[in-house]
């Protein structure tokens, strides 16, 4: 039995879906990853989903988890606001804009602690792109944050999520939304382009961030980015 973020273990015993006809796939990345080639940062592979606040993210985890589960991929949830020790340190944080390094240096350890801790695939609620965002709008230079995360982006693949303004501000109205510093002055069509440029600049950069069109409906999309996640892990196996 795999390790799962506590709350989902029941899952495991759910419907079975289309994964089913996929090849068995069980913890091949313990093998693969175990050595350390990236300058002290083990490299246990990162699924991050990505994109502004409302999207959608939560809710598309859980059904990707569902058939990640059916799929019998060995993977844990993740993320990186309420990683461990790090949650209340960011949380308190974000709710202010007066320490835009402080909260860029503890996101990225949240993230550095994800990656020494990883023991299997990581299936991560926000990574490195979000930082590209908030942090670059708080006022820290891209550079700096480029620096400070580029040990965290190897052998991570990225999809971030993306609507129009309005689809979004729609969806946003249809759910509670925690309130914090960046989410009570960022505008929704900037946030959207902060996303757009993080995704193009790390891209860029060589690293693997695919965007992906989330008007389509939950269960539509959580079951082809399972497939996707479950074909890179067959993929990466063989
Ligand atoms: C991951 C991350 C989050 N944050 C902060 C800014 C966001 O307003 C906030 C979003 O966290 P959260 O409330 O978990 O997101 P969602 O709106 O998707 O539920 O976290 C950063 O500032 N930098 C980061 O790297």
């Amino acid at each position: 039995m795999p390790r799962f973020h506590p709350g989902i273990e029941h899952l495991a015993s759910g419907q079975r879906g289309s994964l089913d006809r996929a090849p068995k796939i069980l913890r091949i990345f313990q093998s693969m990853f175990s050595h350390d080639s990236n300058g002290g940062v083990a490299s246990f592979p990162i699924v991050a989903l990505e994109g502004p606040s409302g999207i959608g993210k939560s809710r598309l985890l859980d059904l990707i988890s569902e058939d990640l589960i059916r799929a019998d991929v060995a993977f844990d949830r993740c993320s990186n606001n309420d990683s461990g020790r790090w949650s209340a340190v960011i949380r308190d944080l974000a709710g202010a804009g007066d320490r835009p390094f402080t909260l860029a240096l503890a996101a990225a350890a949240a993230r550095a602690e994800l990656r020494e801790g990883a023991r299997q695939l990581q299936l991560c609620d926000r990574f490195v792109v979000s930082t590209f965002v908030y942090q670059r709008f708080a006022g820290v230079p891209i550079d700096y944050l480029y620096d400070v995360n580029r040990p965290f982006l190897k052998g991570s693949t990225t999809f971030v999520l993306r609507l129009g303004s309005e689809a979004l501000e729609e969806r946003r109205r249809s759910r509670p939304r925690k309130s914090d510093w960046f989410k009570d002055r960022i505008g929704t069509g900037e946030e959207i382009e902060l996303y757009d440029e993080a995704a193009a600049f790390l891209r860029t950069q060589g690293h693997d961030v695919r965007v992906v069109d989330a008007t389509l409906d939950a269960m539509t999309l959580s079951r082809q980015l399972a497939a996707e996640i479950a074909a890179m892990v067959q993929r990466n196996s063989s």
